[in-house]
């Protein structure tokens, strides 16, 4: 009999790419799909429906308890209220979370199996059913340079990111493009003009930026187009941002290693949904940048190695090169000044894809062939 698969919150933006690379790697011809909705019950299931058609009501427990397997994108406060209930009435089956809610429950494997298969297959050996998908900006650096932690040259690693706008949601990307538009009209005629002073141009543009309405700063709160926002996520209260925090935590879980530190700052920058960040290594030897580059390009399928070069760095090393692409190039790999041991990178990932969607759809599989 084929598996029942409950699909919560597909219709959203992880979602959507989740449904799309299901459809693309034919996932749902292994599955019967089971489509919920939190504000559409009893409407039509999207295309992919096959014996059920109808959307079924994603708060009743009876009709989730029928999957053996749940993937949800649909978010935490869902998994909040549902997931304890879910368990609560005896459902064991496999629940695949793009939610942050579980992740470092010690009962849940943060997914990412490119680089943590064995921590997968273990928990699942030991009769695990709670997977959840890491945090975009972790995933992607770990698809990126898995390979240097595998091998054990990681004494610390700090990261500087450069966060796309999809990591707050689609409202969030819509005020991006929507501020660029503003900034863009408030200086169109002098900017026609090629013979207009740049710092009038600049002038009116700051003016405009500090001037915007509550309404166009709802979703990020302060200006980001022609700007960036150097805090991500809570405030934990002690200098540091949730956003930053997950990269030590998340890292570590992953690995199944020891608290390896990892560190640094969490910045969004008007990207539309590619994360890019700038890696400091201090490895704990010496390793020529030749080795460190075949290892990392050895590590998977999708790591690219991007020469460091001007050329094929503005070319392969860009959000405008990487969105939409499963690839994750890593470039500017060198040694740095403050001694051999100290290694830097680039690397870049779509954060809507290994960032958020594919992880699950992987761990589906895993599961459906077992
Ligand atoms: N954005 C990101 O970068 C990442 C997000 N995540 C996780 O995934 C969760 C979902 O994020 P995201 O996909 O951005 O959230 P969305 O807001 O795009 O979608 C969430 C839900 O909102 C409902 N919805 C209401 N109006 C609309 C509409 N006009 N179009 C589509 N859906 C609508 C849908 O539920 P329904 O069909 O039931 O009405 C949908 O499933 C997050 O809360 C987070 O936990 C994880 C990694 C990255
Ligand atoms: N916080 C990430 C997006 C995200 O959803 O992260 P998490 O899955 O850890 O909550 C960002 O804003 O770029």
């Amino acid at each position: 009999m084929t598996t029942l698969v409950g699909l919560v919150g597909w219709r959203g933006m992880v979602g959507s790419v989740l449904m799309d690379r299901m459809t693309a790697e034919r996932d749902f011809d292994l599955i019967e799909p089971l489509f919920f909705s939190t504000s559409n019950a009893g409407g039509a299931a999207p295309a992919q429906a096959k014996n059920e058609k109808t959307l079924q009501n994603a708060y009743d427990i009876e009709q989730l308890k029928r999957c053996a397997i749940i993937i949800t994108a649909q978010g935490g406060d869902y998994t909040t209220e549902v997931f304890p209930k879910l368990r609560a009435a005896g459902w064991n089956g496999h629940w695949i979370d793009a939610a942050s809610t579980l992740r470092m429950k010690d009962d849940a494997v943060i997914i990412l199996d490119p680089v943590n298969r064995p921590v997968i297959d273990k928990a699942l050996a030991a009769g695990g059913n709670n997977w959840v998908g890491g945090n975009c900006t972790v995933s992607c650096m770990l698809m990126g340079v898995g390979a240097l932690y595998k091998a054990g040259l990681v004494e610390w690693m700090s990261t500087q990111t450069y966060q796309a706008a999809s990591g707050g949601g689609a409202q969030h990307m819509r005020e991006l493009l929507t501020q660029y538009g503003t900034l863009n009209a408030e200086v169109k005629s002098l900017l026609d003009d090629p013979k207009s002073a740049i710092l009038e141009i600049d002038r009116k543009v700051i003016a405009k930026q500090r001037s915007l309405t509550e309404a166009e700063t709802a979703n990020f709160g302060v200006p980001l187009g022609g700007s960036l926002i150097p805090w991500i996520d809570k405030d934990l209260g002690n200098g540091q941002s949730r956003e930053e925090w997950k990269g030590m935590a998340e890292t570590n879980k992953i690995l199944g290693s020891a608290d390896i530190p990892v560190d640094g700052f969490c910045v969004r920058v008007g990207a539309m949904r590619c994360h890019s960040q700038a890696l400091t290594f201090k490895l704990k030897k010496d390793v020529p940048v030749a080795e460190i580059e075949a290892m990392i390009a050895a590590d998977n399928e999708w790591v690219k190695v991007v020469p460091n070069t001007r050329e094929a760095t503005i070319r392969d090393l860009t959000p405008v090169a990487v969105t939409g692409t499963m690839t994750i190039p890593v470039g500017r790999i060198r040694k740095l000044a403050m001694g051999p041991e100290y290694v830097g990178a680039f690397t870049i990932g779509d954060q809507l894809l290994w960032g958020a969607a594919e992880p699950l759809r992987r761990m589906l599989r895993i599961l459906l062939e077992r």
